[in-house]
């Protein structure tokens, strides 16, 4: 495996990732290049199809059990806490734009953020949803069912329950993938802004190559079990 070094390791990292090892099966077994986030960072990681791209974002989030290695964010060592405190941890310091948006279907839009506060173990807090929900366009939006939402619109959904417990860490899977160019750049400066407003740091893994431009850092996923590769803009 072949890793070209991306980032400082120092103490300032939000997220470090080492040694991370996965598999499925014997047909599907990765090695990820190390990782390093500092505070208010952004990383876009890039792969094609099948490569791992998830499998990592998983790992990441603690929904994955790695087979080897460590994660630490924010300073917690996520593979040394319990599965009810991983759940907790997550819930307070982990969001995630998933590819497709988990939305409880039968509760409005304002509700399913609620749930979200309610679930993160954060104060129930309508100012916050109304605020996050304006910043992302969508306020008009709050009391409708999330299937009465348009794509777009949906896709701003997500982020709204990524960021709304004001996690330390986003992570965000294909944001973009379904998305034209100008609601691609769109979505991208929303996430930017977002983890901005929020002191958060933000990773997006895509095998979208239209927002290589739009970030500083980029690791590439090439292979499984074979080179990775990154660079720096
Ligand atoms: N539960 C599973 N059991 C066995 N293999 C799996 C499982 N989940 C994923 N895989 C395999 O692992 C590989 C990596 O999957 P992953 O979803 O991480 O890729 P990806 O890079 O995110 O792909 P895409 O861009 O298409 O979403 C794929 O070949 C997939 O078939």
């Amino acid at each position: 495996m072949k890793y070209l070094g991306l980032t400082h390791r120092n103490h300032t990292s939000m997220l470090t990732t080492q040694s991370l090892s996965f598999e499925y099966d014997e047909f599907n077994r990765f090695e990820f290049p190390d990782l390093h986030v500092d505070y208010g960072s952004d990383l876009l990681i890039l792969g094609e199809s099948g490569i791992g791209k998830t499998t990592l974002l998983h790992l990441i989030s603690g929904l994955l059990k790695p087979k080897s290695g460590k994660i630490s964010i924010d300073g917690t060592s996520l593979l040394e806490l319990s599965e009810k405190h991983l759940d907790a941890f997550r819930g307070a310091n982990i969001g995630i734009v998933f590819q497709r948006p988990h939305f409880i279907h039968s509760l409005t839009l304002g509700e399913n953020l609620a749930m979200i506060q309610y679930l993160g173990k954060k104060s129930a807090d309508p100012i916050r949803i109304k605020k996050v929900l304006e910043g992302l366009g969508i306020l008009s939006k709050i009391n409708f069912h999330p299937n009465l939402l348009s794509q777009g619109e949906q896709q701003r959904a997500a982020i709204a329950l990524a960021v709304i417990n004001q996690p330390k860490l986003i992570l965000a899977d294909e944001p973009t993938a379904a998305l034209d160019d100008k609601n691609c750049i769109k979505v991208i400066e929303l996430l930017k802004s977002q983890t901005k407003r929020n002191h958060a740091s933000l990773i997006i893994i895509t095998h979208d190559q239209r927002l290589k431009s739009e970030f500083e850092k980029s690791i590439v996923l090439q292979s499984k079990l074979e080179s990775f590769e990154s660079k720096v803009h």
